[in-house]
C-alpha cells in the first residue's frame, strides 16, 4: 500500500446567534477567527484554519467547498473522515444532520456518493465496475457501543483486524442502492439516537454518533481490480458545562461520559503532536473508533463548531484551542485495493491455457504471487507436470480405494463377530476372515499394479522453508541421536494413558500397523480392531498435538516436531501414513521407526 501524508482539514463553523439579545465575541476574517483575550480584554486571539464559515454560511456551500471533493477519494478506495467537533448547542448535530428542508453533511454525503456512482458509470469507457454501497449506523452512549440500526444490539465490542481497521463485530449493515432506501433506513434509525433536553439545548445530544459508509467498487473484467473505501461521518457529543446545563442525575452521568471520552480526545491530540511512543486510543470507546480518523489512514475533515454568544466564550476558547492543536495532525492514508490471485482471476474467467503471467498487469502478477495459497492435501503439489500431478491423483484415488476395502472388510468381520456371538479364537470363524482378507488382498494388489510408482515430491514452501536436505555433520549427527534416546526414554503422551476394551489383546506389531493394506490374518478380530483403534488415535495425535505435544512422541525432537506441525497447518490433516512421507527428510525408515516405537509404546 502506498501511504501519502494528509494533514487534518480543520475549519470552523460559526452558528448564527439564537437571541438577539446576546452579544457576539467572535468576528471571522477570511480564514481566520479572532476572539478577545479574556486576560488582557484590550487585545485578540487570532487562530487561522483552513476555512473559516461564518454565521451566513450555508449547508450547501460547506458541502460543495469543503467536503464533495472528499468523496473521490473514497470511490478510489480510502479512507475518509468527517467530523464535527464543538460545545453544547454550538451547531453540530445542524451541521452534520440538517433538517428535511436544510439537510446537512450526512444526506448531502451519501446523495454525493450516488451521484458519483453514476457520473463515473456514465463515463466509464468500456470499463465496467460493479457498486456495493451499505452503511452501519452507532452510538457511543455512556461508554456503550449501541446499535442504531438494530437496537437489540447493544454495548458491543471493537475491535483491530490483521489491517489495523477498527470494526464492530455484530453490528447491522443495510445494503442500499440509492439515496431513497438510505432514507428508509436512516430515518427510523436517527429516531433512536439519545436526545434530552438541557437548559443549554433543547435537543442536546447525549452520545457521540457514527455512520460508516463501505463503498466497494468491483472491476467486472480483468484484472478483477476491487477497491474498498469507507466514509466515516461522526456527530460528537458537546463538552458540556455542568454548571450551565444545570445537569442532574442521569443527565450528569451521560455528561460525564461525553466530558471523559472528549477529554481523551484531546489526550489522544496531545500524544500525537508530541510524537509520544504511545497514543491513548484504547482509553475511551471514542478515540478507539476514531483510531483511523485522528492520526490513522483517513483523509479527515473537523468542523469545529463554535456558538458566537458571548456567554459561550470560555466554551469557544477551548474549542479554537483544540481545534488549533489537531491541524498539526498528519494521517497517512493509503488506497484498499485488492487483485484476485490467479486462482481465484481462474476462477472468475475461462484462462486459456496459453494464458501466462505477462498477460496480467504488474500489479496483479505481483499480487497473484503474494496470494498464492499453500497447496491443500488434494492438491499436494501443484508445481508437477500435469503428467506427475495426474500419476499423483491416481495414486491418491487407489490409496483410497484400498483403505475403503480394508475398512469394508474389518466392519464385516465385526459385523459377523457380534451377530454369530463367536470368540475371536473360534476357527471356523478364523479360517473365513482369513479367506476374506486373501481375496482382499488380491484386489488390492490388482489396483496397485495397474497404479504408476508413487514418487513423492517435497512440496515447495516446505523445501525452501525447512532446507530439506542440509548437510549434517558428525556433531550435529550425535546431538540429534542424543536428544531423540532422551525423548525415546519418555512415555508416549504419558499424561493420557490408553486403556484399552476388556479382552483385546495389546501386542499389535509395528510393522502390520505401517503396513495396513497387508494385515497378518493370524490376528484375531479384536487385535485388528485395536490396530486399527491404535492406528486412528496416533493419526489424531498427529493431527491435534502442538508442537511441544509432538515432542513427547517417540523419535520426534524439535525439529521434526515442527515439521510434523508445520507441515500440518500449511497442507491440512494428514489422512493416513502416507502423507507422512511427504514432510522433507521423512524417509521411510525413519517413519517406520516412528510408528514402531510409538505405537509399541502405546501397547
Ligand atoms: N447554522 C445554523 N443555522 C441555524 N440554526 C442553527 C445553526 N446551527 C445550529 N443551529 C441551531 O442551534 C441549536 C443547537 O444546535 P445543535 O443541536 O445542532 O447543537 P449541538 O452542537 O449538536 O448540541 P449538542 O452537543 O447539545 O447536541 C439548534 O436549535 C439548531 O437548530
Amino acid at each position: 500500500m502506498d501511504k501519502k501524508k494528509s494533514k487534518v482539514t480543520v475549519v470552523v463553523r460559526v452558528r448564527p446567534i439564537l437571541k438577539a439579545e446576546d452579544k457576539n465575541c467572535v468576528s471571522c476574517v477570511a480564514n481566520s477567527i479572532e476572539i478577545f483575550n479574556h486576560r488582557n480584554v484590550n487585545e485578540n486571539i487570532k487562530y487561522d484554519f483552513t476555512t473559516v464559515y461564518d454565521m451566513t454560511a450555508t449547508q450547501q456551500k460547506l458541502f460543495q467547498e469543503c467536503l464533495k471533493p472528499k468523496l473521490l477519494h473514497a470511490l478510489q478506495g480510502q479512507n475518509v473522515s468527517i467530523f464535527a467537533y464543538g460545545p453544547t448547542g454550538a451547531g453540530k448535530t445542524h451541521t452534520m444532520l440538517g433538517t428535511s428542508s436544510n439537510p446537512g453533511v450526512i444526506p448531502r454525503v451519501i446523495n454525493g456518493v450516488f451521484q458519483k456512482i453514476s457520473e463515473e458509470k456514465k463515463a466509464c469507457k468500456g470499463e465496467q465496475w460493479k457498486y456495493n454501497v451499505s452503511f452501519s449506523y452507532l452510538e457511543i452512549y455512556n461508554e456503550k457501543v449501541m446499535d442504531l440500526l438494530d437496537v437489540k444490539n447493544s454495548d458491543l465490542p471493537i475491535r483491530e483486524d490483521g489491517d489495523k481497521n477498527i470494526f464492530v463485530p455484530g453490528l447491522a449493515k443495510r445494503e442500499i442502492e440509492s439515496f431513497d432506501e438510505f432514507k428508509v433506513h436512516f430515518g427510523p434509525a436517527s429516531n433512536n439516537r439519545t436526545v434530552a433536553v438541557t437548559k443549554l439545548n433543547d435537543r442536546s445530544s447525549r452520545s457521540h454518533c457514527i455512520l460508516r459508509l463501505d463503498l466497494r467498487k468491483s472491476q467486472l473484467c480483468a484484472p478483477f481490480r476491487e477497491l474498498h473505501g469507507k466514509i466515516y461521518l461522526i456527530d460528537l457529543a458537546g463538552s458540556e458545562d455542568n454548571r450551565r446545563t444545570g445537569n442532574q442525575g442521569i443527565r450528569l452521568k451521560e455528561s460525564g461520559a461525553i466530558n471523559k471520552s472528549l477529554f481523551v480526545l484531546g489526550e489522544v491530540v496531545d500524544a500525537i503532536n508530541n510524537h509520544l511512543p504511545r497514543v491513548p486510543y484504547r482509553n475511551s470507546k471514542l478515540t478507539r473508533l476514531l483510531q483511523d480518523s485522528i492520526g490513522g489512514s483517513c483523509h479527515s475533515v473537523m468542523i469545529t463548531n463554535i456558538a458566537p454568544e458571548q456567554r459561550y466564550y470560555y466554551d469557544t476558547y477551548c474549542t479554537l484551542n483544540f481545534a488549533s492543536k489537531s491541524k498539526k495532525i498528519v494521517n497517512s492514508t493509503c488506497v484498499r485495493e485488492t487483485i484476485p490471485s490467479r486462482q481465484e482471476l481462474a476462477r472468475k474467467t475461462p484462462v486459456r491455457p496459453d494464458d501466462d503471467e505477462a498477460s496480467l498487469p504488474k500489479k496483479a502478477r505481483m499480487s497473484v504471487k503474494v496470494a498464492n495459497t499453500p497447496p491443500t492435501m488434494q492438491d499436494p503439489a501443484p508445481f508437477l507436470s500435469p503428467l506427475l500431478r495426474r500419476q499423483n491423483r491416481l495414486e491418491e484415488t487407489v490409496n483410497r480405494r484400498l483403505e475403503d476395502l480394508e475398512k469394508n472388510i474389518l466392519n464385516q468381520m465385526r459385523e459377523m463377530a457380534h451377530t454369530n456371538g463367536q470368540p475371536a479364537s473360534n476357527p471356523d470363524f478364523m479360517s473365513q476372515l482369513q479367506k476374506q482378507l486373501e481375496a482382499s488382498r488380491q484386489q488390492l494388489q490388482t489396483i496397485a499394479h495397474h497404479t504408476p510408482p508413487s514418487s513423492p515430491v517435497p512440496p515447495r514452501v516446505l523445501a525452501d522453508k525447512t532446507n530439506a536436505s542440509p548437510v549434517k555433520t558428525k556433531k550435529s549427527k550425535l546431538k540429534r541421536q542424543k536428544s531423540e534416546n532422551d525423548i525415546s526414554c519418555s512415555p508416549l503422551f504419558a499424561a493420557q494413558p490408553r486403556v484399552f476394551k476388556k479382552g483385546f489383546r495389546s501386542s499389535a506389531s509395528s510393522s502390520r500397523l505401517l503396513d495396513t493394506k497387508s494385515p497378518k490374518t493370524d490376528d484375531s478380530c479384536g487385535s485388528i480392531d485395536l490396530q486399527m483403534s491404535i492406528n486412528e488415535e496416533f493419526l489424531t495425535r498427529l493431527n491435534t498435538s502442538t508442537v511441544k505435544d509432538l515432542q513427547s512422541l517417540q523419535t520426534v525432537g524439535v525439529k521434526r516436531a515442527k515439521l510434523i506441525f508445520e507441515w500440518r497447518e500449511a497442507y491440512g490433516l494428514f489422512s493416513n501414513y502416507e502423507d507422512l512421507k511427504k514432510i522433507p527428510g521423512f524417509t521411510d525408515k525413519y517413519i517406520g521407526n516412528l510408528l514402531k516405537s510409538n505405537l509399541v509404546a502405546v501397547s
